[in-house]
């Protein structure tokens, strides 16, 4: 059990004696900003903490949250909170940790957190093979146009077997390319390795020693976008990331690329990218990431054949859902007994 002390009463002189400062102690409490967060982290903080939970299985109404967390110590969060300023100040000087149930954090203002030395707790690590697993799903998908071919089966388009029909590029042989070359970058360049694919290329800030596994090769970004057949962008949305797949960048690309993107819809410029697909000026485009998330139903891109869009699923294997919410919670944990936490920013 944790527990923070509360000066209930100030030390004061009565008849000359310093009467000792009155202290109890009361636990801390944890705020949840939804109500189906997977239950193995939420057990872990109840066993130690007081948790309130919002009454939302969604992202909840930013005036409610603002009410919700006055007064709390740590604030359990997923991505589709904006955990900024407003937010901090909302929670007050008690606030000690958020706890995000992702590895990206682009939706946290770290450096107001850190000003106010408020702790940061997120998920790398466990959810890389998921979200590798569900990157070559999306890659396969779209280059071998599964929902476009399901879609045939179900409604009759099927009339016989053809040889031309429902064709796309295959990976065996083939260039791929990775921008963003970290945990989730080099996990999908080992799994493109076993498709036989010719070469795996990749764009990063820095050299990666890791990629000798796979013998990826580092490249410029305009290496990777003229020499790659497929590209898969699995790169943090950080300033110098924004949009980094805009019109001059499909430009380069082959007019046969398949681009994919796992990481942040940011990192794409989405009408640049409408256009290329619209005017073919790439293959096609699978997308489990787009701004906004979700994608209003009226949006292009989920009009047009050649591209498939997912509701931002990368992480979504049941365990890794569970394990994210239990290393949350420890992160939180550890934070609020002013430990080192699992995964700090
Ligand atoms: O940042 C993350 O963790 C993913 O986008 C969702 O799991």
């Amino acid at each position: 059990m944790i527990y923070k002390r509360v000066v209930l009463s100030a030390p004061s002189l009565v008849r000359g004696v310093v009467t000792a400062r009155k202290m109890s102690s009361e636990r801390f409490q944890v705020f949840v900003t939804r109500n189906d967060m997977p239950q193995g982290g939420i057990d872990l903080l109840k066993k130690e903490c007081d948790v309130k939970m919002s009454s939302h299985p969604s992202t909840m109404p930013r005036e409610e949250l603002l009410k919700a967390i006055a007064g709390v110590s740590g604030i359990f969060c997923s991505l589709t909170d904006r955990i900024d300023r407003e937010v901090l100040d909302a929670a007050g000087p008690d606030l000690k940790v958020i706890g995000t149930i992702s590895v990206g954090h682009d939706h946290i203002d770290l450096a107001e957190c850190k000003k106010r030395g408020v702790r940061i707790g997120y998920t790398p690590d466990v959810l890389t093979d998921a979200t590798a697993e569900l990157t070559m799903a999306l890659l396969l998908s779209t280059s071998r146009r599964l929902p476009e071919a399901q879609h045939e089966a179900r409604s009759g388009g099927w009339k016989s077997w053809a040889p031309t029909w429902m064709t796309g590029p295959g990976l065996a042989g083939s260039t791929v390319g990775i921008a963003g070359f970290g945990r989730i970058g080099q996990a999908v360049a080992r799994r493109v390795k076993a498709f036989n694919t010719k070469q795996i290329l990749y764009f990063n800030r820095s050299e990666r020693p890791e990629a000798q596994e796979t013998g990826a090769i580092k490249v410029t970004f305009d290496e990777l976008l003229t020499q790659s057949d497929f590209i898969i962008c699995c790169a943090a949305l950080v300033p110098e990331t924004k949009e980094m797949f805009n019109k001059a960048a499909f430009e380069k690309m082959k007019k046969t690329a398949v681009l994919v993107n796992t990481s942040r819809g940011g990192t794409v410029d989405q009408d640049a990218l409408i256009e290329a697909l619209q005017n073919n000026t790439i293959r096609a485009a699978g997308l489990d990431v787009t701004t906004p998330e979700p994608l209003p139903l009226d949006n292009p891109l989920l009009k047009l054949p050649n591209c498939v869009v997912l509701p931002h699923i990368g992480s979504a294997a049941i365990e890794t859902r569970n394990t994210m919410s239990e290393l949350t919670a420890n992160n939180i944990l550890k934070a609020l007994k002013g430990e080192p936490m699992p995964a700090e920013l």
